[in-house]
């Protein structure tokens, strides 16, 4: 069945020929005669294929999409394009001679491409928008659609909340979506009046080229933290993939935050024109940045902060960030230059940014303090840095305790849980320690490990609890806090499952808390659930 993202394509595609795309591609023809076949769309999914498209076969890291290409050709694909190893894939299942066969070295980095031409390049006639980075870019992006929204009647919005086009979304099932959807997407947003669109860009989805094909007007780039070291190596691959952005193949111009070392290097490693922001007050060298935030108030008002932004000219702009936290200053500074690089007079830039609505999952108020409730928080803080800095910006506005749920994922970055541990019990007052999505590991052990950290700050592990169910965990964490407190829980954000031993259990962080909240209500907190 198709996929719910492969179904976002224009509603009147253009049908080229085969004969063409080979033409204008440099591709070697295979298979059966091409002569009178044309495409209209172009998939690297064989599920998502549907009738007309180009099946693109490339060779993944676990398996050769070749394999499927039967199930390519029964739900209609009229052509594949693959490499040598998957033409003998076809030739051994019977197929090579079923249907043309375009072949290509790379047929990854092509993906893109192809469904660029095929659509017209939609792309080009739409402001566009990629943040990257490793923390931040969700945010950010809502950020800049916010500005642009303010312009444009309609935009799209990609990433790992969502794929929104105008009013329209849908669950998203990446950060950033294959090569060939999100040029049909571009396509369909067009055909829905859209002036612009925003996307997340993963550093998998620049390794997995994902993005060739498409050239960002305005590129952006938050920070460089660990993550995914995993799938990089190390963080030279890591920056060598993220940086890959900042080149003509994928943006015509680039706002970077220099807050920290790789943003530095970023900016005089892009081979693309470059403004830079500076987003911590008084930091060395931030004289030296294009923009700069001087002065920022934090939490004065219990939610978000006040910030004076200065731009190239020297002039001061007093602007605000509609979320806790100076990351979110960081975050809306960055928006304010890259909306203004998009297009966006800056006063309505700064406007609209500091309207914005709440995004799902990041710092988001689900509970507010009061009625002998604490505040409760849904983050999506998943590396130690962000965690910090999540944990920074609540102390301010909490009076009381400050509560903390987290967990760690399985099949991840295993370094990062002790650490994750230990900034847990320095920097929160009660830590609840327990899952996030464990995938095939141990449960148990991931906590061990978290809890290991948490053991090398409090020896005696006083207030904190391991709760091997989180609902129940963060049930009791609600139940236990008192008015002034405030419960944060990090780590999963908006995601609406949890997985556990490869199965996607309905799960979201919010229910659990309005769960409490109407339990809280009715007398019934700190009962079994
Ligand atoms: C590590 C990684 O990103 N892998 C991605 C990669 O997998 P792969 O190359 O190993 O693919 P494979 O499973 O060997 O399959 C090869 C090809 O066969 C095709 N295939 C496979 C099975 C089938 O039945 N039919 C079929 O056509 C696949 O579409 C693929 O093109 O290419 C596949 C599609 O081409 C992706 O589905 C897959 O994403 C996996 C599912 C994934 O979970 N990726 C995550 C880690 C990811 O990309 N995350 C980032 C955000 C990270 C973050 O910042 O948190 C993201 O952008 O979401
Ligand atoms: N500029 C920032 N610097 C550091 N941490 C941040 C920043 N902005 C947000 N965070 C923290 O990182 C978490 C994730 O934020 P956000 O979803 O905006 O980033 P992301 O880059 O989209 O993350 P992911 O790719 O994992 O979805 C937030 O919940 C917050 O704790």
């Amino acid at each position: 069945m198709t996929s719910p993202q492969g179904r976002l394509r224009p509603h009147a595609p253009t049908a080229r020929r085969v004969t063409d795309l080979a033409a204008a591609h440099g591709l070697a023809a295979a298979g059966a005669p091409a002569a009178d076949v044309q495409v209209s769309g172009v998939t690297v999914a064989s599920g998502d294929v549907a009738p007309g498209d180009l099946f693109v076969a490339v060779r993944g890291l676990t398996v050769h999409a070749a394999r499927f290409a039967a199930q390519a050709l029964d739900l209609g694909a009229a052509a594949v394009l693959t490499d040598d190893e998957g033409l003998s894939h076809l030739a051994d299942a019977g197929l090579a001679d079923r249907v043309p066969v375009l072949l290509a070295a790379d047929p990854r980095a092509l993906a893109g491409p192809v469904a660029a031409w095929l659509h017209g390049h939609p792309a080009d006639r739409l402001v566009t928008v990629g943040v990257t980075g490793t923390n931040g870019k969700t945010t950010t992006s809502y950020f800049v659609d916010a500005a642009l929204r303010a312009v444009h009647p309609v935009t799209a919005v990609l990433g790992t909340v969502e794929l929104r086009i105008g009013e329209e979304s849908i669950e998203s099932p990446r950060t950033t979506v294959e090569a060939p959807v999100l040029q049909a997407i571009c396509a369909l947003a067009l055909e829905r009046g859209a002036g612009a669109l925003t996307t997340e860009v993963s550093s998998h989805a620049l390794a997995l080229g994902r993005v060739e094909g498409f050239v960002a007007d305005v590129a952006a780039f938050t920070n460089l933290q660990r993550d995914h070291l995993d799938f990089h190596g190390d963080m030279e691959g890591y920056f060598a993939a993220k940086a890959a952005l900042f080149t003509p193949a994928h943006a015509r111009r680039a706002v970077v935050v220099v807050d920290d070392d790789w943003g530095r290097r970023l900016a005089t490693e892009a081979t693309v024109p470059v403004e830079t922001v500076a987003t911590h007050v008084g930091a060395p060298g931030a004289d030296e940045a294009d923009w700069a935030v001087v002065a920022a108030d934090v939490g004065l008002d219990g939610v978000g902060s006040r910030f004076t932004l200065r731009g190239p000219d020297g002039t001061t702009h007093e602007a605000a960030s509609p979320l806790p936290g100076l990351v979110n200053v960081s975050n809306a500074a960055l928006a304010v230059v890259v909306a203004h690089a998009a297009g966006v007079p800056l006063g309505t830039a700064i406007a609209a940014v500091g309207a914005a609505h709440a995004v799902p999952g990041r710092m988001e108020r689900v509970v507010e303090r009061g009625d002998g409730l604490p505040l409760c928080l849904v983050d999506y803080a998943h590396t130690p840095d962000a965690l910090v800095l999540a944990l920074e910006a609540v102390r301010p506005i909490t009076p009381g305790r400050l509560v903390l749920v987290l967990g760690s994922d399985g099949d991840r970055d295993r370094g990062k849980r002790p650490i994750m541990g230990e900034i847990a019990a320095r920097l929160a007052d009660v830590v609840v320690v327990t899952d996030e999505n464990p995938r095939s590991e141990d449960p148990a052990s991931i906590r061990a490990a978290i809890l290991e950290g948490v053991r090398s700050v409090r020896p005696d592990l006083h207030d904190v609890v391991e709760a091997t169910d989180r609902r129940q965990g963060l049930l009791d964490a609600v139940a236990a806090a008192h008015e002034p407190d405030t419960v944060i829980v990090t780590g999963k954000g908006h995601e609406p499952t949890q997985e556990i031993a490869g199965v996607f259990h309905r799960y979201n962080d919010r229910d659990v808390y309005l769960e409490a909240q109407r339990r809280h209500r009715a007398g019934t907190a700190g009962l079994p659930a």
